[in-house]
């Protein structure tokens, strides 16, 4: 379509999967995400959100439909962080620069960056295990933009961490996000973290994943810890919820 290109960071169109064993993990996929625009993807276990992720990644093909990226930089955000324990902080950081042949300054400039953007500094010699959860995950998110992402896919990022912590990482995700403003796909299984993230939630389906629910969240950014407790957003997490419970019955 004319002026698509200019319009849309990542576009699933009729997209499916089938595994080779053939497990129909998602099924007739239309999805378009506008630079800027922040889209949660909530279903129940197993649905193929993961597998959804994976194809905006071009981790792996769809087998039916198509899956388009007009982004220059894809960053990755995994539940488990994937950090490598031998490393420092600011290593890890690093890492993607390196695999890119970005030169020794350059990388260091970009981590250097983007851990000072998620509050590390004092912690870039320190390894992966003298860190809590929280903190991992932030080098997690370092990681991911130093690469300097205009789409950033994150899979529960937050998924093991406390209520605390995990409700600090989201106000911190969403700093960042006003900072950088790239496109965001975030995959959760909270209904809560979707409507509190998102410009954007669609519902997925049992397995095979199809979308069930769809809606905007108008909430302006910066968004107060409070919004949490208003009648507005109780009434998107309910119509959220509602799509999810006929997505699992
Ligand atoms: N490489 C693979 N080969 C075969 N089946 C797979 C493969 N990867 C995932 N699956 C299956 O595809 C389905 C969707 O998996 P996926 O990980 O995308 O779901 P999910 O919604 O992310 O799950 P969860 O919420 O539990 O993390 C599951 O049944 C899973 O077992």
């Amino acid at each position: 379509m004319p002026g698509q290109a200019a319009t849309s960071a990542l576009s699933f169109s009729g997209a499916g999967k089938r595994y080779d064993d053939g497990t129909h993990a998602l099924d007739k996929i239309d999805l378009t995400v506008a630079p800027g625009q922040f889209v949660a993807v909530v279903g129940p276990s197993g649905c193929g959100k993961s597998t959804l992720l994976r194809l905006a990644a071009g981790l792996t093909d769809a087998t039916e439909g198509s899956v388009r990226r007009d982004t220059a930089s894809v960053g990755y955000v995994f539940q488990d962080h994937a950090l490598l324990p031998w490393r420092t902080v600011r290593a890890n950081v690093e890492l993607l620069g390196e695999l890119r042949g970005l030169s020794r300054a350059e990388r260091r400039r970009r981590a250097d960056e983007a851990i000072e953007l998620v509050g590390l500094a004092d912690f870039a010699h320190h390894r992966p295990r003298t860190l809590s959860g929280g903190m991992r995950m932030r080098v997690s998110l370092a990681r991911a933009l130093a690469v300097q992402p205009d789409l950033l896919l994150l899979d529960e990022p937050f998924g093991t961490l406390d209520e605390i912590t995990r409700e600090r990482l989201q106000s911190e995700l969403l700093r960042l996000f006003g900072l950088r403003r790239f496109a965001a796909v975030f995959v959760t299984h909270s209904v809560g973290e979707a409507v509190f993230l998102a410009t954007r939630i669609i519902v997925l389906s049992e397995r095979p994943g199809r979308i069930v629910g769809a809606c905007d969240v108008p909430f302006p950014y910066p968004r107060p810890p409070e919004l949490r407790f208003s009648p507005d957003f109780a009434r998107i997490a309910g119509q959220v919820s509602a799509w999810l419970r006929g997505a699992a019955a």
